[in-house]
Formats: C-alpha cells, sequence, structure tokens
C-alpha cells in the first residue's frame, strides 16, 4: 500500500465528482439507501442479541422460545453481510465508470489544450496510476462517510429511548473521533502534498531518463543517473514510511478515544446493574443493548479516519484532473474531414513529377492567403521574451526565413498551427486576424513539416498515413513515399523513430507533408528545415519533388541551406 497524497481541498467530498463524473450521484443515492438498511440491521441485531442473553440467562427461557428470535438474528446477520457485499460491488462498478469518465473527459480536453511546460510522465501516472486511487474512494471510504452519518444518529436515538445516561456519554464523546481526525488531517496535509510532488518528480524522472538513456549512456553517466534514480526512490520510499506512521499513529488515536469511550459508557452501564437501576431480564436486555450499540456509534466514524488517507491520494488525482479541465482549451472546430483518396496515378517522369494534380478535397482556405505577423512578441516560461516581429508571407509565393539558430522560426511556425500564442501582437490570414478565426480550419488549410516530425511505433507506410484524418489510398501513400525519397513504405519504425536515420526519419516527415498536400490540397506549407539532415543529390531530389506543390501555394520555409534558399521567391532574416 502506498500513499501518495491528502489533499482534499474540496473537503470530505468533493462535489465536482456529482457534476464532472456520471454515476457518482446514483452511487451515493445507493451508498444512501445500503446505509440506512445496515443501521437498521446494526439496531436490530443488537436489540436481538441483547434479548437474547437476557432471555437465556435472566429470563430463564428454553431454546424452543429462544428459537424465533435465533432465526431472525441469522437472518439479520445475513441480510448485513449481503448488504456489505451488495455495497461492494456497487462501489466497484461506479469507481470503474466514474475513473473511465474523467480518463475520458481528461484526455479529450488535453487534446484540445496547448501542451507547453507539460509533463508527460506525470500526466501519464495521474491518469492511469492516480485515477485508480479512486477505487479505495469509492469502495472504502464513500460508504463508510454515509454509515458514519446515518449509524451514530440511529444508534443514539435508540439509546436515548433506552437508556439515556449513556446516550449523553455517546454524545459527548463522539465529536473526539472527527476532532482527532481533523487534527491529524491538518498535520499529514502538508507531508501528503509533498509526497504527491515526489511521485510526479519520479515519474517525470524516469520517463526522461529512459528516452535519453542511448545519450546518456554515450556520456558515461548512465551509472551516474541509476544513482539518482535510487535516491529519489528512497526518498519516496521515506516519505511514503513516514506518512504510513502517521496513518498508523491516527488509527491507534482513533481506536483509543473510541474505546474509552465505550469503557465509559460500559462502567455507567455497570455501575447500574450493580446498584439495581437496571433490574431483572428488561433491565439486563437495556444494559445489553447500550454495550453493543456503543461500539456501533464509534465504528464508522473511525472507519472513515482509517481510509482518509488511502482516499485522499484518490481525491488529490481527482483534483488535478480537474485543474486539468479547467484549463483554458483551444477554440473549437470542425473535425478535419476525410480525404477521399483518388487513387490516381501519379505522372510518371521524375521525382520532382506532382503525385496527382487533382486535388481529393477542397480545404476552407480557398486560395492562397498573405501571413502577416504584426508586432509579435512570443514568450517561454523561465526565459526573457524573444524580439518583437513583424513580417509578411506573401500570398502564393516561397518565403525561406534564415533567422539565426534560435532565434524563433520554429517558434513562428508552430503560432501558425496554434500550438503557441503570441504575449503580444498579432498574426493574420490576409486581414483576418488567427485569433478570430477557427482553429481547425486553419489547421485543415496548412501541411506542415516540423522540424523533428514525431514517428510511432509501425511501418514508413503508417507513419505517412498519419497526415491526414483518415484512411488515405496505398497508392497515394507509395506516391508521396517515393516523391519524398522516403524509406520503404513497409520498413518498420520504432517509438520515436528509432530505426531510422535523422535523414530517413525527415524525410518520412516530407512524405507526410506531399500527402496531405496531395490529399487535401491545403492552400499553406511550412516546411521547418526540410533538407537539414541530407547529402547535396537527395536534398536536390527533395526540393525538385517539392516544386510542383509549390505553385500558387504560400510556402514558409526555415532553413540555412543554400540550395533551399536558391529555390526561394523571397528570403527573410527576421
Ligand atoms: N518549449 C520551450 N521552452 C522554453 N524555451 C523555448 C521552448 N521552445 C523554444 N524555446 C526557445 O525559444 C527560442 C526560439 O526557439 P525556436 O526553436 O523557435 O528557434 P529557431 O529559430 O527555430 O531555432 P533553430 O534554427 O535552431 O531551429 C530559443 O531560444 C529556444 O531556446
Amino acid at each position: 500500500m502506498t500513499t501518495l497524497a491528502t489533499r482534499p481541498t474540496g473537503g470530505a467530498f468533493d462535489r465536482r465528482l456529482l457534476h464532472r463524473a456520471r454515476g457518482a450521484a446514483p452511487y451515493i443515492g445507493v451508498c444512501a439507501a445500503l446505509g440506512l438498511a445496515q443501521a437498521a440491521c446494526v439496531i436490530a441485531g443488537a436489540w436481538l442479541i441483547a434479548g437474547l442473553i437476557a432471555g437465556a440467562f435472566a429470563g430463564g427461557e428454553d431454546l424452543a422460545a429462544l428459537t424465533p428470535r435465533l432465526v431472525a438474528l441469522a437472518a439479520v446477520l445475513g441480510a448485513r453481510a449481503l448488504l456489505a457485499s451488495v455495497q461492494e460491488a456497487a462501489a466497484h462498478r461506479a469507481a470503474a465508470g466514474i475513473k473511465a469518465g474523467l480518463r475520458r473527459q481528461a484526455l479529450e480536453h488535453l487534446m484540445r489544450t496547448p501542451s507547453d511546460g507539460r509533463s508527460s510522465g506525470a500526466t501519464a501516472a495521474l491518469l492511469v496510476r492516480g485515477l485508480d486511487a479512486l477505487d479505495d474512494y469509492f469502495a472504502r471510504y464513500l460508504p463508510q462517510l454515509v454509515l458514519a452519518a446515518l449509524v451514530p444518529v440511529a444508534v443514539v436515538a435508540v439509546m436515548l429511548a433506552a437508556y439515556p445516561p449513556a446516550a449523553l456519554i455517546v454524545l459527548v464523546t463522539l465529536p473526539l473521533i472527527p476532532l482527532f481526525g481533523v487534527l491529524i488531517g491538518l498535520y499529514t496535509r502538508a507531508r501528503a502534498e509533498r509526497q504527491w510532488d515526489a511521485t510526479a518528480h519520479l515519474a517525470h524522472h524516469f520517463a526522461d531518463l529512459v528516452a535519453g538513456l542511448p545519450t546518456l549512456k554515450a556520456f558515461g553517466r548512465a551509472a551516474k543517473q541509476s544513482g539518482a534514480i535510487g535516491a529519489t526512490t528512497g526518498d519516496y520510499r521515506r516519505r511514503s514510511m513516514s506518512l504510513l506512521r502517521v496513518a498508523f499513529c491516527s488509527a491507534l488515536v482513533l481506536e483509543l478515544a473510541a474505546s474509552l469511550s465505550v469503557a465509559v459508557v460500559a462502567v455507567t452501564v455497570g455501575v447500574q446493574l450493580v446498584d439495581g437501576g437496571l433490574a431483572g431480564a428488561a433491565g439486563l436486555q437495556t444494559a445489553l443493548l447500550v454495550l453493543i450499540l456503543a461500539p456501533e456509534a464509534y465504528l464508522p466514524l473511525r472507519n472513515v479516519g482509517a481510509h482518509y488517507h488511502a482516499s485522499a491520494e484518490g481525491l488529490a488525482a481527482a483534483e488535478r484532473v480537474f485543474a486539468i479541465l479547467a484549463e483554458p482549451a483551444e477554440r473549437r472546430g470542425e473535425p478535419e474531414p476525410e480525404p477521399v483518396a483518388t487513387g490516381a496515378p501519379a505522372q510518371q517522369g521524375s521525382a520532382a513529377t506532382a503525385l496527382t494534380s487533382v486535388p481529393a478535397m477542397r480545404t476552407t482556405l480557398d486560395r492562397a492567403p498573405t501571413i502577416m505577423f504584426r508586432r509579435t512578441v512570443f514568450a517561454y516560461p523561465g526565459r526573457g521574451p524573444l524580439p518583437e516581429r513583424s513580417l509578411t508571407i506573401p500570398a502564393g509565393r516561397t518565403t525561406v526565413l534564415t533567422a539565426p539558430s534560435g532565434a524563433g522560426k520554429s517558434t513562428l511556425m508552430a503560432a501558425l498551427v496554434g500550438f503557441r500564442t503570441p504575449a503580444s501582437g498579432s498574426i493574420a490570414f490576409d486581414d483576418t486576424d488567427l485569433s478570430d478565426l477557427d482553429l481547425a480550419t486553419v489547421r485543415r488549410s496548412i501541411a506542415w513539416l516540423p522540424q523533428r516530425p514525431v514517428l510511432v511505433d509501425g511501418t514508413v507506410a503508417e507513419n505517412v498515413s498519419l497526415a491526414v484524418p483518415g484512411p488515405a489510398s496505398d497508392p497515394a501513400v507509395a506516391r508521396a513515399i517515393a516523391a519524398a525519397h522516403a524509406p520503404a513504405a513497409n520498413r518498420r519504425v520504432a517509438a520515436n523513430g528509432a530505426g531510422l536515420s535523422a535523414g530517413e526519419a525527415a524525410r518520412v516527415g516530407l512524405a507526410r507533408l506531399l500527402l496531405r498536400a496531395d490529399l487535401l490540397d491545403p492552400p499553406v506549407l511550412l516546411l521547418d528545415e526540410p533538407t537539414a539532415h541530407l547529402d547535396t543529390d537527395t536534398e536536390r531530389a527533395v526540393l525538385d519533388a517539392l516544386a510542383p506543390y509549390r505553385d500558387g501555394r504560400t510556402v514558409l520555409i526555415a532553413s540555412h541551406r543554400p540550395a533551399v534558399r536558391a529555390i526561394a521567391d523571397r528570403e527573410v532574416d527576421c
């Protein structure tokens, strides 16, 4: 068992779960109904046990007289066990549905949120392991919370009717349990927050380490990193053990408070029995009823305290998911239309030949736009803003950005597809501000080759097909691959492009751009260092393949290569 965090700032029950997680509200209803039935079983069971003992020992009743009550007691105990298992089943069912719902909402939201600064390792840990902790919350904590609200009230009411002094003692001592619980909770909160941070740090660190292992090995730093991971996990273990110690101590304190309170009730009732205040079979039955019921009044409250630590991890994770859901999403637009793969044969000839001259689908911008950056400034966290830029990318022409490394060329391109937002200034397509345009429409109108194309596990053909939202025909993919001089369609690619050279990966990226241009006919092409890793002959061939696609489109290329600069209609040293 690990305890990650106890930071349920939403209190014992986070109302956002009701709104965000379908299934939470009905489950609470089920919990309340089962809790009422369980409270009734507790009281009926205590009444029957007290009656049986008093009848057998003080009333002198024989087995025949006691049998109906014995059967009733068995039925009550059976009903209590059945209610507990129904509760367990309902809890797991509800938790599974609620976790799935929260994961789906979070993933959908993440897809529409700029990813700046988010650690993929920590996000994965949150959505998988973090949300799994909600099991304890729904299966253990919440049912006890409902019982804690119902059972003590019912028990005190029955005790009040049976023997008011005992009810008074319970009433006075009962608040001690939540009071101690709150004090312990306050004490552990800061520790628990640090614990979650340690978990997130560990997940982040580990993901980074795995990604960078080859480089670390090359620099002889792998062993040192194992030491760093050892130190982080050691720190995590120490924090976990310290939190567990607090959890065990808190259980002990709550147990002690409850036991002392029950002892006071027992002594009071015992004195009355000896003094004759509770005389005869009826007196013994009342005394036993009070003695059996008294611990039941404290039990749910103690259980709430005991399950608080385990369940708080789930609540803290849910809270972080709510924080993700509260982040402003990108402007929503229509989903990309699926391309209709033409399968039209490529015009034969050189690699410079167009894949197909007939676009299968029109995009929303019918003509190539003029793109303007007007006094645009970009800022990244932790560093000063990039210099202000004002530049115009003329419509239907090829512009090459030749600014020095680090000047912000990739940033400008990422901004055109909505992955970066200027801190000040504006971007316009023709005369319309980008912020007034539907982002999905803008993205549909652009084919973008990023500096480091993301490649996924699969074949080259599967990677190229990712360029369009729907299925692309095999001939169209094959033509794009051939024109870009990318590796064979059936060549395997591992995650992150492992198995391909940097130049081959760049050409798979270019094949994507050509496929998209072929099938979606976007009026804007953005290419970030398209030939950075290529030899001069391959570079020449790739630029020739691109030539037919530049015609009539607004093309922006970031590059310092002379061959690329040679094809430019305009060069900008922004
Ligand atoms: N995610 C980021 N967080 C912080 N700083 C960043 C981030 N991305 C880019 N930068 C910084 O912004 C500046 C511009 O980066 P950008 O990649 O746009 O430059 P570039 O002109 O494309 O460089 P290059 O020619 O080397 O590819 C750089 O100084 C870079 O360090």
